[in-house]
Protein backbone atom coordinates (compact mmCIF):
# COMPACT_ATOMS: atom_id res chain seq x y z
CA UNK A 1 0.00 0.00 0.00
CA UNK A 2 1.14 3.29 -0.52
CA UNK A 3 1.68 5.43 2.36
CA UNK A 4 1.78 8.49 1.17
CA UNK A 5 -1.22 8.60 -1.44
CA UNK A 6 -0.76 12.57 -1.31
CA UNK A 7 2.17 12.92 -3.59
CA UNK A 8 0.72 10.73 -6.45
CA UNK A 9 -2.10 12.94 -6.97
CA UNK A 10 -1.06 15.59 -10.01
CA UNK A 11 -2.54 18.86 -9.20
CA UNK A 12 -4.37 20.41 -12.32
CA UNK A 13 -5.71 24.10 -11.32
CA UNK A 14 -9.40 23.51 -11.52
CA UNK A 15 -11.75 26.34 -11.11
CA UNK A 16 -13.93 24.05 -9.62
CA UNK A 17 -13.60 23.89 -6.28
CA UNK A 18 -11.92 20.61 -4.95
CA UNK A 19 -13.32 18.59 -1.77
CA UNK A 20 -10.96 15.77 -0.44
CA UNK A 21 -12.36 13.01 0.76
CA UNK A 22 -10.86 10.15 2.67
CA UNK A 23 -13.03 6.91 3.00
CA UNK A 24 -11.94 5.57 6.48
CA UNK A 25 -13.56 2.24 7.61
CA UNK A 26 -11.77 -1.36 8.69
CA UNK A 27 -11.01 -4.14 6.79
CA UNK A 28 -14.12 -5.31 4.33
CA UNK A 29 -16.91 -3.09 5.71
CA UNK A 30 -17.55 -1.99 2.21
CA UNK A 31 -15.68 1.04 1.60
CA UNK A 32 -14.90 0.26 -1.99
CA UNK A 33 -18.79 -1.08 -3.05
CA UNK A 34 -19.74 2.41 -1.49
CA UNK A 35 -17.50 4.44 -3.16
CA UNK A 36 -18.11 2.94 -6.48
CA UNK A 37 -22.23 2.92 -5.78
CA UNK A 38 -21.76 6.46 -5.63
CA UNK A 39 -19.42 6.92 -8.39
CA UNK A 40 -21.34 5.02 -11.14
CA UNK A 41 -24.61 3.57 -9.30
CA UNK A 42 -23.38 0.18 -9.57
CA UNK A 43 -22.76 -2.46 -7.17
CA UNK A 44 -19.80 -4.39 -7.92
CA UNK A 45 -19.48 -7.60 -5.28
CA UNK A 46 -15.43 -7.97 -4.99
CA UNK A 47 -12.60 -5.74 -4.98
CA UNK A 48 -9.13 -5.97 -4.94
CA UNK A 49 -8.58 -5.36 -1.03
CA UNK A 50 -4.52 -5.00 -1.68
CA UNK A 51 -4.53 -1.14 -2.75
CA UNK A 52 -6.26 2.49 -2.25
CA UNK A 53 -7.85 3.74 -5.24
CA UNK A 54 -8.44 7.54 -5.70
CA UNK A 55 -11.23 9.06 -7.92
CA UNK A 56 -12.23 12.51 -9.07
CA UNK A 57 -16.00 13.17 -9.28
CA UNK A 58 -17.83 16.27 -10.73
CA UNK A 59 -20.87 17.29 -8.58
CA UNK A 60 -23.49 19.99 -7.45
CA UNK A 61 -23.30 20.69 -3.96
CA UNK A 62 -25.51 23.38 -2.54
CA UNK A 63 -26.18 24.14 -6.31
CA UNK A 64 -22.70 24.43 -6.99
CA UNK A 65 -20.48 22.27 -9.34
CA UNK A 66 -17.51 20.66 -7.63
CA UNK A 67 -14.78 17.78 -7.70
CA UNK A 68 -15.10 15.01 -4.96
CA UNK A 69 -11.60 13.51 -5.01
CA UNK A 70 -11.71 10.81 -3.21
CA UNK A 71 -9.49 8.26 -1.52
CA UNK A 72 -10.82 4.83 -0.76
CA UNK A 73 -8.75 3.63 1.60
CA UNK A 74 -7.20 -0.50 2.54
CA UNK A 75 -5.85 -0.88 6.02
CA UNK A 76 -4.12 -4.32 6.13
CA UNK A 77 -5.64 -4.92 9.52
CA UNK A 78 -8.31 -4.09 12.18
CA UNK A 79 -5.17 -2.52 14.03
CA UNK A 80 -3.86 -0.36 11.05
CA UNK A 81 -5.09 3.45 11.50
CA UNK A 82 -4.30 5.34 8.15
CA UNK A 83 -0.82 6.97 7.77
CA UNK A 84 -1.03 10.60 9.17
CA UNK A 85 -0.37 12.21 5.44
CA UNK A 86 -3.72 10.45 4.42
CA UNK A 87 -5.29 12.28 7.39
CA UNK A 88 -3.78 15.61 6.60
CA UNK A 89 -4.59 15.71 3.06
CA UNK A 90 -8.29 15.43 3.68
CA UNK A 91 -10.89 17.61 3.87
CA UNK A 92 -13.42 15.78 5.26
CA UNK A 93 -13.93 11.83 6.21
CA UNK A 94 -16.54 9.30 5.22
CA UNK A 95 -16.37 7.30 8.32
CA UNK A 96 -17.45 3.56 7.58
CA UNK A 97 -18.33 0.26 9.42
CA UNK A 98 -20.66 -2.69 8.99
CA UNK A 99 -23.44 -3.63 11.13
CA UNK A 100 -21.99 -6.65 11.41
CA UNK A 101 -19.08 -6.34 12.50
CA UNK A 102 -18.48 -4.86 15.88
CA UNK A 103 -14.64 -4.57 15.28
CA UNK A 104 -15.62 -2.05 12.22
CA UNK A 105 -17.65 -0.13 14.77
CA UNK A 106 -14.38 -0.14 17.22
CA UNK A 107 -12.00 0.52 14.49
CA UNK A 108 -14.01 3.96 14.02
CA UNK A 109 -14.05 4.90 17.62
CA UNK A 110 -10.32 4.23 17.48
CA UNK A 111 -10.13 6.39 14.48
CA UNK A 112 -11.89 8.90 16.17
CA UNK A 113 -9.62 9.29 19.26
CA UNK A 114 -6.87 8.67 17.24
CA UNK A 115 -7.24 11.90 15.36
CA UNK A 116 -10.15 13.31 17.37
CA UNK A 117 -12.36 13.71 14.68
CA UNK A 118 -15.57 14.87 15.08
CA UNK A 119 -17.89 17.63 13.46
CA UNK A 120 -16.01 20.44 15.54
CA UNK A 121 -12.72 19.08 14.47
CA UNK A 122 -12.65 18.15 10.73
CA UNK A 123 -16.16 17.24 8.91
CA UNK A 124 -17.60 13.77 8.52
CA UNK A 125 -20.53 11.78 8.01
CA UNK A 126 -21.01 7.98 9.47
CA UNK A 127 -22.33 5.68 7.58
CA UNK A 128 -22.90 1.73 8.77
CA UNK A 129 -23.14 -0.27 5.88
CA UNK A 130 -24.21 -3.78 4.86
CA UNK A 131 -27.68 -2.70 6.51
CA UNK A 132 -29.37 -5.26 4.23
CA UNK A 133 -28.16 -8.05 6.27
CA UNK A 134 -30.12 -6.93 9.72
CA UNK A 135 -30.36 -10.78 10.68
CA UNK A 136 -26.91 -11.06 11.35
CA UNK A 137 -26.38 -7.72 12.96
CA UNK A 138 -23.72 -6.90 15.45
CA UNK A 139 -24.20 -3.77 16.01
CA UNK A 140 -27.60 -1.68 17.18
CA UNK A 141 -28.82 1.52 15.45
CA UNK A 142 -28.76 3.05 18.64
CA UNK A 143 -24.79 2.90 19.07
CA UNK A 144 -24.55 4.20 16.04
CA UNK A 145 -26.68 6.88 16.26
CA UNK A 146 -25.02 7.75 19.62
CA UNK A 147 -21.55 7.81 18.15
CA UNK A 148 -22.94 10.30 15.59
CA UNK A 149 -24.37 12.64 18.19
CA UNK A 150 -21.07 12.84 20.22
CA UNK A 151 -19.52 13.54 16.65
CA UNK A 152 -21.99 16.21 15.88
CA UNK A 153 -22.07 14.36 12.35
CA UNK A 154 -24.56 12.75 9.72
CA UNK A 155 -25.51 9.30 11.08
CA UNK A 156 -27.19 6.80 7.85
CA UNK A 157 -27.43 2.84 7.75
CA UNK A 158 -27.42 2.11 4.17
CA UNK A 159 -26.47 -1.24 1.73
CA UNK A 160 -24.26 -0.79 -0.59
CA UNK A 161 -25.49 -3.90 -2.43
CA UNK A 162 -29.33 -2.48 -1.90
CA UNK A 163 -29.34 1.57 -2.29
CA UNK A 164 -27.38 4.34 -4.97
CA UNK A 165 -29.70 7.40 -3.49
CA UNK A 166 -28.89 6.65 -0.27
CA UNK A 167 -25.02 6.49 -0.45
CA UNK A 168 -25.20 10.12 -2.86
CA UNK A 169 -26.64 11.73 0.42
CA UNK A 170 -24.14 10.77 2.70
CA UNK A 171 -21.16 11.99 -0.11
CA UNK A 172 -23.18 15.38 -0.10
CA UNK A 173 -24.02 15.37 3.31
CA UNK A 174 -20.17 15.45 3.72
CA UNK A 175 -19.68 17.79 0.79
CA UNK A 176 -22.25 20.32 2.18
CA UNK A 177 -20.35 20.29 5.60
CA UNK A 178 -17.02 20.92 3.80
CA UNK A 179 -18.89 23.78 2.37
CA UNK A 180 -20.02 24.84 5.60
CA UNK A 181 -16.69 25.12 6.70
CA UNK A 182 -15.35 27.08 4.39
CA UNK A 183 -17.95 29.71 4.52
CA UNK A 184 -17.13 30.00 8.34
CA UNK A 185 -13.58 29.86 7.95
CA UNK A 186 -12.74 32.15 4.86
CA UNK A 187 -14.00 35.65 3.78
CA UNK A 188 -15.73 35.56 0.52
CA UNK A 189 -13.73 34.99 -2.63
CA UNK A 190 -14.62 35.42 -6.05
CA UNK A 191 -16.37 32.79 -7.58
CA UNK A 192 -13.89 32.03 -10.21
CA UNK A 193 -11.31 31.28 -7.22
CA UNK A 194 -10.14 27.76 -5.68
CA UNK A 195 -11.09 26.91 -2.27
CA UNK A 196 -9.33 24.86 0.43
CA UNK A 197 -9.63 24.09 3.55
CA UNK A 198 -7.68 23.98 6.60
CA UNK A 199 -6.58 20.48 6.97
CA UNK A 200 -6.57 18.59 10.29
CA UNK A 201 -2.67 19.22 10.42
CA UNK A 202 -3.36 22.61 10.12
CA UNK A 203 -5.96 23.13 13.01
CA UNK A 204 -4.11 20.71 15.33
CA UNK A 205 -0.92 23.13 14.94
CA UNK A 206 -3.08 25.94 15.19
CA UNK A 207 -4.66 24.53 18.40
CA UNK A 208 -1.34 23.79 20.25
CA UNK A 209 -1.98 26.12 22.63
CA UNK A 210 -5.17 25.37 23.49
CA UNK A 211 -7.01 21.70 25.12
CA UNK A 212 -6.79 19.79 22.15
CA UNK A 213 -8.11 19.50 18.64
CA UNK A 214 -11.67 19.15 19.72
CA UNK A 215 -11.34 22.81 21.50
CA UNK A 216 -10.19 24.38 17.96
CA UNK A 217 -13.23 25.98 16.69
CA UNK A 218 -17.03 24.62 16.46
CA UNK A 219 -19.71 24.78 13.37
CA UNK A 220 -22.93 23.41 12.80
CA UNK A 221 -24.00 20.71 14.18
CA UNK A 222 -24.75 17.67 11.19
CA UNK A 223 -28.40 15.98 11.30
CA UNK A 224 -28.71 12.81 12.36
CA UNK A 225 -30.73 10.20 10.02
CA UNK A 226 -31.25 6.58 11.65
CA UNK A 227 -33.48 5.06 9.31
CA UNK A 228 -32.32 2.97 6.51
CA UNK A 229 -33.08 5.11 3.84
CA UNK A 230 -35.68 3.78 1.15
CA UNK A 231 -34.17 4.55 -2.55
N1 LIG B 1 -24.45 -7.88 2.13
C1 LIG B 1 -23.71 -6.84 1.78
N2 LIG B 1 -22.41 -7.04 1.43
C2 LIG B 1 -21.69 -5.96 1.08
C3 LIG B 1 -22.23 -4.66 1.07
N3 LIG B 1 -21.24 -3.80 0.70
C4 LIG B 1 -20.15 -4.54 0.49
N4 LIG B 1 -20.40 -5.85 0.70
C5 LIG B 1 -19.49 -6.97 0.56
O1 LIG B 1 -18.48 -6.84 1.56
C6 LIG B 1 -17.24 -7.30 1.06
C7 LIG B 1 -16.20 -6.21 1.23
O2 LIG B 1 -16.56 -5.11 0.39
P1 LIG B 1 -15.46 -4.05 -0.07
O3 LIG B 1 -16.17 -2.96 -0.76
O4 LIG B 1 -14.35 -4.72 -0.79
O5 LIG B 1 -14.94 -3.61 1.36
P2 LIG B 1 -13.70 -2.63 1.71
O6 LIG B 1 -14.06 -1.96 2.98
O7 LIG B 1 -13.36 -1.78 0.55
O8 LIG B 1 -12.55 -3.70 1.96
P3 LIG B 1 -10.95 -3.46 2.10
O9 LIG B 1 -10.48 -2.89 0.81
O10 LIG B 1 -10.40 -4.81 2.39
O11 LIG B 1 -10.72 -2.57 3.27
C8 LIG B 1 -17.47 -7.70 -0.41
O12 LIG B 1 -17.67 -9.10 -0.46
C9 LIG B 1 -18.74 -6.97 -0.76
O13 LIG B 1 -19.48 -7.65 -1.75
C10 LIG B 1 -23.60 -4.48 1.45
O14 LIG B 1 -24.19 -3.38 1.48
N5 LIG B 1 -24.27 -5.61 1.80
Amino acid sequence: MNSSPIKGIRRKKSLLSEIKVLVVGGPSVGKSALTVRYLTKRYIGEYDHQSENRYKHEAMINGEPVIFEILDTCPKSDKDLLAVDSIQWADGFLLVYSILDKASFDYIQRFRRHTGASSSTIPCVLVANKADMVHLRQVPTHEGEQLAKEMECYFAEVAAAEQVSSIADAFNELGREVHSVRRRSKPPMSSSSTHSTPSLFDRMLGSRSSAGIGSIRAYARGKSDSALPKD
